[in-house]
C-alpha cells in the first residue's frame, strides 16, 4: 500500500536512523481513560508489570515513571481524574527491575525538594541493581501548591530552581565517580567534599558506598522546556524530553535550538537525544482511528475536568457553571505567581490562555468542555498502522526526534496495539530494531560515554 507524504517539503537528512520508543507512565495526570470496561488499576503493581513486560515485548529502550510530589487542587478540590496513591518512582522501577531483562528505568526525581547524597544513592543502587538500565530524568518542579507541601525548600525561585539542579547533579557525579568503572585500573577516590556555590544549598561531606554499574551511571534525562531548562539539558543532559510532539514543524524547531544549544556548551549537535511526549491511536481505517480518537479526547476531559481546568486559567471556582454552556462572560482574574513561586511565566501564560480561548469559542461557537477538547486536540499520531510508522520514521528521518516517549490513553492495554501493529510495520521498513543489540540503557540509546570519563577515555583511547 502506498503511504501518501504528508510533509514532502521536510528533507530528509538521516535516511539510516531507526525510530526508538520509551513509554511515559504520567505522574500526576487527567489522560488515562478511567471509564473503560478495559481500564484497569491505575496503582496495581499487575498494571506496571503489563505495562512493561508489553513495552519489552516490543524492544522499547525504556519505562518511564513522571511523578508529582503532590496532587493538583482547584481551590481545595483535587481533579477529578488524577490518580492517588501512587507509589514512589524509584521503589516502583526496583520492583519492575525484577521481573525484566532489558528495559531501560527511568525515574523522574525532583531536584528542588530532594537531597542530593541520598538521590544520589538511590538512583545509583537502582543503576547497580538493574545491571544499568537506570536513568534520572531530572525536573525541578515549576508549580506553588507543591512548594507548598515542603517547609524545607519552599518557594524556590525559578532561576535559582536550575542553579540547585545543577549543584545536585555535580554532587551526583561526585559521588557516581568516586569509585573505578568495572574493569577499570583508577582506584576509589575516597571521600567526596563539594560545597556548592549557593553554599545555602549544600555543603556535602561523604564516603561512597555503591560501586559503578556497567553503564558507568544512571543516564540522564531533562524535563523543562524555559530556556534555562533547554540551556541545562544541552549542558548536562543524555536525553531531552520535550513537550514537541505533536506537530513536525514545532519539533524541528525545538531540535534546532536543542542542537544550537548543546554547540554552545561545547558537546557534538547529537549528544543530547530528542524524545517528546506523544500519543498514538491507530485504528483499522483511517475514519476508525479519527473515531477513536474522538473517543479518547472527549474522555480524557470529562465535565468536571472541562470546568477546573479553564477555572485555573480563570482564577476563580467555576464548578458552578454549565459544561456545556459558553465560557464566563468576564475576564479571567489573574494571579501573578512570578518567579519567587516557582514561575516565571504564569501571568502572561494565563493571559495569553485565555485570549486565545475567548477567540477560538467565539468563532466556533464551543461550550466550555468542547472548547477544553479541541485545545487538547494535537495530541500525536493517529491513523492506520502502516501510516502512523511512515509519519514517525519521517519524524526521525527529517531529524525532528531521536524516538518518542509514548503516554498509553488506556492501561494496562493501551501499547498492545503499538508493540503488536506499528512495531511490525516500522520493522518492516527497517526502521525499528528486531532484537535487543545490547544489555544498558545507555547502549540503547547509542549513547557515548558520561560526560565525566570522555577525558579518560580519549586519553586511554590515544594511549
Ligand atoms: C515533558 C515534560 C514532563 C514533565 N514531567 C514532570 C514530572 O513528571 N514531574 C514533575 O515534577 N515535573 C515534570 N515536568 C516539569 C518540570 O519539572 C519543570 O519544572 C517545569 O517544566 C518548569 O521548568 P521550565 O520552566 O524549564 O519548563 C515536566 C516537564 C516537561 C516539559
Amino acid at each position: 500500500m502506498t503511504v501518501p507524504d504528508r510533509h514532502p517539503d521536510v528533507p530528509v537528512t538521516r535516511p539510516d536512523a531507526q525510530v526508538h520508543f520509551g513509554v511515559f507512565f504520567q505522574g500526576v495526570n487527567h489522560t488515562t481513560i478511567w471509564s473503560d470496561p478495559e481500564s484497569g488499576s491505575q496503582t496495581d503493581f499487575a498494571t506496571f508489570e503489563r505495562v512493561i513486560r508489553t513495552a519489552e515485548r516490543g524492544l522499547f529502550d525504556a519505562f518511564f515513571l513522571g511523578e508529582g510530589l503532590r496532587l493538583r487542587e482547584s481551590r481545595g478540590a483535587l481533579h477529578d481524574l488524577d490518580v492517588v496513591g501512587r507509589p514512589d518512582a524509584i521503589t516502583q522501577l526496583a520492583a519492575l527491575a525484577a521481573i525484566t531483562t532489558h528495559i531501560g528505568l527511568v525515574a523522574t526525581q525532583n531536584t528542588t525538594y530532594n537531597d542530593p547524597a541520598d538521590l544520589a544513592r538511590r538512583l545509583q543502587s537502582l543503576d547497580v541493581l538493574s545491571g544499568g538500565r537506570a536513568a534520572w530524568n531530572v525536573v525541578t518542579t515549576d508549580n506553588a501548591w507543591t512548594g507548598a507541601n515542603f517547609r524545607r525548600g519552599g518557594y524556590l525561585d525559578h532561576a535559582l530552581r536550575y542553579d540547585r539542579a545543577q549543584g545536585q547533579l555535580d554532587v551526583a557525579r561526585q559521588i557516581w565517580d568516586a569509585f573505578p568503572d568495572a574493569g577499570g585500573s583508577d582506584a576509589f577516590s575516597g571521600t567526596v567534599a563539594h560545597v556548592s556555590e549557593h553554599s545555602a544549598m549544600f555543603d556535602v561531606e561523604l564516603d561512597p558506598t555503591t560501586p559503578r554499574s556497567p553503564q558507568g551511571h544512571p543516564i540522564i534525562f531533562q524535563a523543562g522546556d524555559s530556556p534555562q531548562g533547554r540551556d541545562f539539558a544541552a549542558a548536562n543532559a543524555d536525553v531531552i524530553f520535550s513537550r514537541h510532539g505533536a506537530v513536525l514543524a514545532d519539533a524541528l524547531e525545538f531540535a534546532a535550538d536543542v542542537r544550537r544549544r548543546t554547540v554552545a556548551a561545547g558537546r557534538p549537535e547529537d549528544d543530547v537525544k530528542i524524545f517528546p511526549g506523544t500519543g498514538i491511536i491507530v485504528g483499522d481505517t483511517p475514519a476508525d482511528a479519527e473515531e477513536r480518537a474522538r473517543w479518547v479526547r472527549w474522555n480524557q476531559v470529562s465535565p468536571a475536568t472541562a470546568l477546573s481546568i479553564v477555572g485555573n486559567i480563570w482564577g476563580e471556582d467555576l464548578s458552578g457553571y454549565d459544561p456545556d454552556g459558553p465560557l464566563p462572560a468576564h475576564d479571567p482574574v489573574v494571579e501573578e505567581l512570578g518567579g519567587e513561586r516557582g514561575s516565571a511565566t504564569t501571568g502572561a501564560r494565563t493571559r495569553e490562555v485565555a485570549a486565545r480561548w475567548r477567540a477560538l469559542a467565539e468563532a466556533e461557537h464551543l461550550s466550555i468542555r468542547e472548547l477544553v477538547v479541541r485545545d487538547s486536540g494535537e495530541r500525536g499520531f493517529q491513523g492506520m498502522p502502516a501510516s502512523v510508522a511512515e509519519d514517525l520514521i519521517r519524524w526521525v528521518r527529517t531529524g525532528a526526534v531521536d524516538g518518542f516517549n509514548i503516554s498509553p490513553w488506556i492501561v494496562p492495554s493501551g501499547l498492545d496495539d503499538i508493540v503488536d501493529r506499528v512495531v511490525p510495520e516500522l520493522q518492516e521498513r527497517g526502521a525499528y530494531p528486531t532484537s535487543y543489540t545490547g544489555t544498558t540503557l545507555r547502549e540503547h540509546l547509542g549513547l557515548r560515554a558520561p560526560l565525566t570519563r570522555r577525558a579518560a577515555a580519549t586519553a586511554v583511547g590515544a594511549a
